[in-house]
């Protein structure tokens, strides 16, 4: 099975390209940049990884993101990630990028995305492996931020499909982003938004209501809300869900206590994804594993969700043609 799942044709739609920095990368960077850091090793760094909440991871993270300095190092980081996505069959991602992470360090928005572009281009020419990049604006921070990072990627918007929200969800509701969000829309830039990970069931009916977006970042909370199951099969709204995220976390207490199998069987379209995996112990691969070890997921099921990570991905109508094709040319002799 372990095979199957790392060889299954799989898309990425929620990934974070600062959480993909692996301790040995950190470290690296740091002597590279000369940025002191307040760990003596590596294992020492890992060993922090211990999280109680959101909140203690994103203060790591955060803190671990300094070591991004120059274009080099945005690009070495997501060449790294694709790297990875070659291992495991994944034919696209949609990775995420928080400019403000970095432009607040002084580290001007250009550099960013200049170095995260041109190792997505190389990952198409060298691997085939198609991208659409998302900006997403960090929710603890204020509406004008927001605005003044919009601005700052008007330059880039070929480089750019879509926006998201992260961050704490605690106390910063999607409201208070519907008037950035409206901009980003009419610039024509598709919408995700982390909603209903730690905070309730309202917050993903906020972000589809008030914010309008194509899909959901985690989502799980939607199980509180029965009637909320109802639209967003109905409406085919898909979730990106992060297992290893959700427990490391402790959105839930134990993988057998994930609800992404019964929302799959209530019709929710779901999909696995690893968010952070540099902080959460697992690539996209070590997601589906997890999801076989601790629920007892089948191949069909796998399959299921390898299949709504092309239809629900941004990817246009023939890639998704072709990565379907692809997908049921390697699973059918397991039908
Ligand atoms: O899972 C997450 N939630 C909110 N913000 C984040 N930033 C990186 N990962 C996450
Ligand atoms: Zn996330």
């Amino acid at each position: 099975m372990d095979q199957f799942l790392n060889d299954l044709p799989k898309a990425e739609l929620h990934l974070h390209l600062e959480g993909s920095l692996e301790p040995e990368l950190l470290f690296a960077l740091g002597e590279r940049n000369a940025v002191e850091l307040p760990y003596a090793s590596i294992e020492q760094l890992r060993e922090a990884y211990d999280f109680g909440n959101l909140q203690d991871f994103l203060d790591l993270y955060y803190q671990g993101a300094a070591v991004l300095q120059t274009e080099q190092d945005f690009y070495d980081l997501t060449w790294a990630y694709i790297e990875r996505c070659k291992a495991e069959n994944i034919l696209h991602i949609e990775p995420f990028f928080d400019p403000q992470t970095h432009t607040d360090r002084g580290i001007p928005f250009a550099t960013a995305i200049n170095g995260i572009s041109r190792a997505l281009e190389q990952a198409e020419t060298a691997y085939g492996i198609s991208s659409g990049l998302i900006m997403c604006f960090l929710r603890h921070l204020s509406e004008d931020a927001a605005f003044e990072t919009l601005q700052q990627a008007e330059p880039y918007l070929d480089k750019i499909i879509g926006i998201g929200l992260d961050s704490s969800e605690k106390g910063h509701p999607p409201a208070k982003f519907e008037r950035v969000f409206a901009k980003a829309r009419a610039m024509g830039l598709l919408a995700v938004a982390h909603a209903g990970e730690e905070g309730p069931a309202q917050n993903v009916i906020d972000a589809l209501d008030i914010l309008k977006v194509d899909r959901i970042d985690h989502g799980v909370r939607a199980i509180d809300d029965p009637e909320l199951i109802q639209r967003l099969a109905r409406e085919e709204i898909a979730l990106t869900v992060c297992p290893l995220s959700n427990t490391r976390l402790k959105v839930f207490d134990d993988m057998s206590q994930h609800n992404i199998l019964q929302m799959l069987e209530q019709g929710v379209k779901v999909t696995v994804n690893s968010d952070d995996p540099a902080y959460f112990g697992g690539y996209l691969t070590e997601n589906f594993i997890a999801l076989e070890k601790g629920l007892g997921m089948t191949r069909e099921q796998a399959v299921e969700l390898a299949r709504n990570s092309f239809e629900y991905s941004f990817a246009n109508k023939e890639r998704k043609a072709e990565m379907l094709f692809e997908l049921d040319r390697r699973t059918s002799s397991t039908r």
